[in-house]
């Protein structure tokens, strides 16, 4: 698996951008003043210990947090400069730019086929059979998928294997054609075969999209990403290369948890 992110994307301006993002679920701050840049075709890792933050900033890249009531979100984000928290702004459209795999693989209570389809649809970005079928062909197969059900494409994709549900759900993210993919630990279900198969798809995954993972596994980060931002108490405390950050971090809490001290 290569890990080198390319010279361009070292320069390159931000995908997205966090500044000064501050979160609250009613009275209780759950991050402060988070800066965070998120380079394009890149995976950038978000690690710390549980309850620092990690799925709340995840969750404000594609105003999921919008659907929590009690929850507030302060600062500014942008997508390619373009404010994303801008009245004007549908979110719906959003969330097809910016897509989502979650911790649980949540396939819909439909065929394989037609969980690739349903986003496709829903957006208009097809609507002739031949277009949808190209689709549902072209996700699968970028998910790794398409070889293990292509002779059951109509049969229920819960009736799949934990490992092939989350790639469905991987193509479902990818059908629409998404600038980035938000993973909430997308790997915490699966077995470590499977696991491995997600890992990667998401290094390959990346010459076409940014990724952006939340997770719990230090060698997971390790492995995967480029960059990996180390949050503890709600504070975004270090953000750099992956391996310096696991090699020779600046801060005494990144090199706290990444030696097992903490977390
Ligand atoms: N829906 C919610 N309502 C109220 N508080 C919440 C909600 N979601 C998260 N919080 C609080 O916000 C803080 C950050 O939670 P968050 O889930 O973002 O952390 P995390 O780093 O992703 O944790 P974990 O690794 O355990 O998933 C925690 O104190 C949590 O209790």
């Amino acid at each position: 698996m290569s890990k080198k992110s390319g010279s361009s994307a070292a320069s390159a301006t931000p995908k997205m951008k966090g500044d000064k993002v501050k979160v609250f679920y009613g009275e209780k701050q759950a991050l402060q003043d988070v800066d965070l840049e998120i380079k394009p075709n890149e995976v950038t890792a978000l690690i710390g210990p549980s309850g620092c933050g990690k799925s709340t900033f995840l969750r404000c890249l594609n105003r999921m947090n919008d659907v929590i009531d009690i929850c507030r979100v302060e600062g500014k984000i942008t997508l390619d400069d373009e404010d994303i928290y801008d009245s004007g702004l549908d979110p719906v459209q959003l969330r097809a730019r910016v897509g989502m795999v979650f911790q649980k693989p949540n396939p819909f209570p439909k065929s394989i086929y037609d969980n690739i389809a349903y986003g496709p649809r829903i957006h208009g970005t097809a609507s002739s059979k031949a277009e949808i079928d190209e689709i549902v062909e072209t996700s699968l197969t970028k998910a790794g998928l398409f070889e293990e059900v292509k002779d059951r494409l109509q049969e229920p994709g819960t009736g799949l294997s934990g490992g092939q549900q989350q790639r469905l759900c991987i193509a479902r993210a990818i059908a629409v054609n998404p600038e980035v993919i938000l993973m909430d630990e997308p790997c915490s279900a699966l077995d470590p075969i499977a696991t491995a198969k997600i890992e990667e798809l998401i290094d390959e995954l990346r010459e076409n999209f940014t990724i952006v993972i939340v997770t719990h596994s230090m060698q997971q980060a390790a492995r995967v990403s480029q960059r990996t931002a180390f949050f503890h108490l709600g504070e975004l405390v270090e953000v750099g290369d992956t391996e310096q950050i696991f090699t020779n971090p600046t801060d005494s809490r990144t090199q706290g948890y990444i030696t097992g001290r903490f977390g």
